[in-house]
């Protein structure tokens, strides 16, 4: 099954998914997407509709990333990246499935014991918005090559890529019910949590909401996994190579305009560095390109709705109140082009002249707001850095090999990136400590969240009997 799904992805069939209405659509039911050949692939913003044409493998990536673009704001450049770590995600657990295995344990006497890896039956999957199609291969993927059937709940904002994959897993020939999506807002994803036959739930989103699904979870006894929010720490050293230390810093703090779980928000920098830093780092932000996303050439598009970025804009101001400094942007952009004026966009912002105790420090903004800190020793950053709830990942730029594998080791945080951020290569275990949840994505180990073990005892002589 799992090969025949990697199939589908390089294939050159083709099929269609039609969704109306994209917000709003199919909510709460069970989607069942059209076969309809030789549709174009084209979405209208006035009915809502979207056909899609799967093509072969790589104009299908390409029109994947499209509908993300158009479900999600960010750019295209992006979005072919998003596309190409999920189906990598499915590459690598089709191979992993193979491999599941279990324990043989020798007991005294010739008896045996062995295990067994098996499904935990039906898994909920329920999806944040930032990262649609790749939140659902993330989840999928595993769940799938360890046998489990699951029901995928995307969000109400971004509704549509998920359905594309369940039209590529049914194509491969994954049987109907095997992958399943349904939409809806919190009202389906409480059905989900709280129905009996669900044995998983596997949550991306904020923390506030994932610990009303770890409470419903726990009234079932279900197993959960738990990505939430972060506000990680970027530390720099003055040691570091101030050029990978600024582009770390732009790719900590800036892709998917900012609304990135695992971004490094916090940027320490070391007080001796910090002019240079600034000085190149605001160079680099505002030569960023915001503006329309489905433009190769566009390095920042939209964020996800009118709410959030007014909520982002009310981070600056807050800032600005609390006594930071805007280095660079943080202002609403309309671009020049007619049919964008209306969109979400801001200028990526930079602050300087933070304190620990600011709201901007403290609390996950989601959007392109970097705020930046400085620093004196060692000790005292990874003190600062690991004074949060939140522990989903985090950064260091030094040349020090000694210092870098110690501060790692001393960071709160599921993740460390030593002289790079944000890359996720998908044989490595993604997720979070402290109120960023808990159990992993990716890598190996995620096979152990997506089955259970049993455990086979064979005796091989007589019962001795005490009785
Ligand atoms: N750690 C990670 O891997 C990761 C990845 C992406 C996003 N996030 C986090 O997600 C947040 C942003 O995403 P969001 O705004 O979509 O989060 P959110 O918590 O508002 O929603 C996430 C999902 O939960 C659903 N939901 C809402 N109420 C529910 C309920 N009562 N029961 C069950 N499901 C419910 C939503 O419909 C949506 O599908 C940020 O905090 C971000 O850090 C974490
Ligand atoms: C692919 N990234 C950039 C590591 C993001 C993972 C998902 C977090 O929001």
């Amino acid at each position: 099954m799992a090969q025949a799904i990697l199939d589908v992805m390089p294939g050159a069939s083709t099929g269609t998914v039609q969704v109306s209405d994209p917000l709003n659509f199919w909510a709460g039911k069970r989607v069942e997407p059209r076969q309809q050949k030789n549709a174009e692939p084209v979405f209208e913003p006035a009915t809502g509709d979207c056909f899609f044409l799967l093509g072969s493998r790589w104009e299908k990536r390409e029109k994947i990333a499209k509908l993300e673009v158009i479900n999600n704001g960010k750019s295209i450049t992006e979005a072919l990246v998003d596309i190409d770590i999920a189906w990598q995600c499915i590459e690598y657990y089709a191979g992993l499935a193979g491999a599941l295995a279990g324990q043989h344990v020798q007991l005294p006497g010739g008896a045996f014991a062995y295990t067994r890896r098996e499904p935990l039956g039906v898994c909920v999957g329920i999806g944040a918005w930032n990262y649609p199609f790749q939140i659902a291969a993330w989840k999928s993927a595993p769940a799938l090559a360890c046998g489990n059937a699951m029901v995928f709940k995307p969000s109400p904002f971004t509704p549509v890529t998920a359905v594309i994959l369940a039209e590529i897993y049914k194509e491969a020939g994954v049987p109907d019910g095997l992958f399943c999506v349904v939409q809806g807002g919190a009202e389906t994803g409480t059905i989900l949590c709280q129905h009996p036959k669900v044995a998983k739930v596997s949550f991306t989103g904020s923390v506030p909401t994932g610990k009303k699904v770890m409470e419903m979870s726990a009234k079932g006894v279900k197993q959960v996994t738990l990505e939430l929010g972060g506000k990680s720490p970027l530390i720099i050293f003055k040691d570091c190579d101030l050029e990978n230390a600024v582009r770390g810093a732009l790719m900590a703090n800036f892709l998917t305009q900012g609304q990135v779980c695992c971004n490094g928000t916090r940027v320490f920098v070391q007080k001796d560095i910090m002019p240079q830093f600034l000085e190149e780092v605001v160079k680099r932000t505002k030569a960023i390109l915001v503006g329309d996303p489905l433009l190769d050439s566009t390095r920042m598009g939209a964020l996800i709705n009118k709410p959030h970025l007014e909520k982002v804009l009310g981070f600056v101001s807050q800032a600005k109140l609390q006594g930071a400094r805007v280095l660079c942007g943080g202002e609403r952009f309309v671009p020049s082009d007619p049919k964008l004026v209306n969109g979400y966009f801001m200028s990526p912002c930079v602050l300087d002249n933070c304190r620990d105790d600011m709201t901007c420090v403290k609390e996950e903004i989601f959007g392109p707001v970097m705020s930046v800190l400085p620093f004196d020793t060692e000790e005292e950053v990874v003190q600062r850095a690991n004074n949060t709830t939140f522990g989903l990942a985090s950064g260091v730029f030094t040349r020090d090999i000694s210092r870098a594998h110690r501060v790692a080791e001393n960071l709160e945080a599921g993740t460390c990136f030593i002289n790079n951020y944000n890359i996720s290569p998908v044989e490595v275990p993604f997720g979070g400590y402290k109120m960023s949840g808990f159990g992993r994505e990716n890598g190996q180990v995620t096979i152990e969240y997506y089955s259970q073990l049993k455990t086979v005892v064979v005796e091989m002589g007589d019962v001795d009997n005490y009785f």
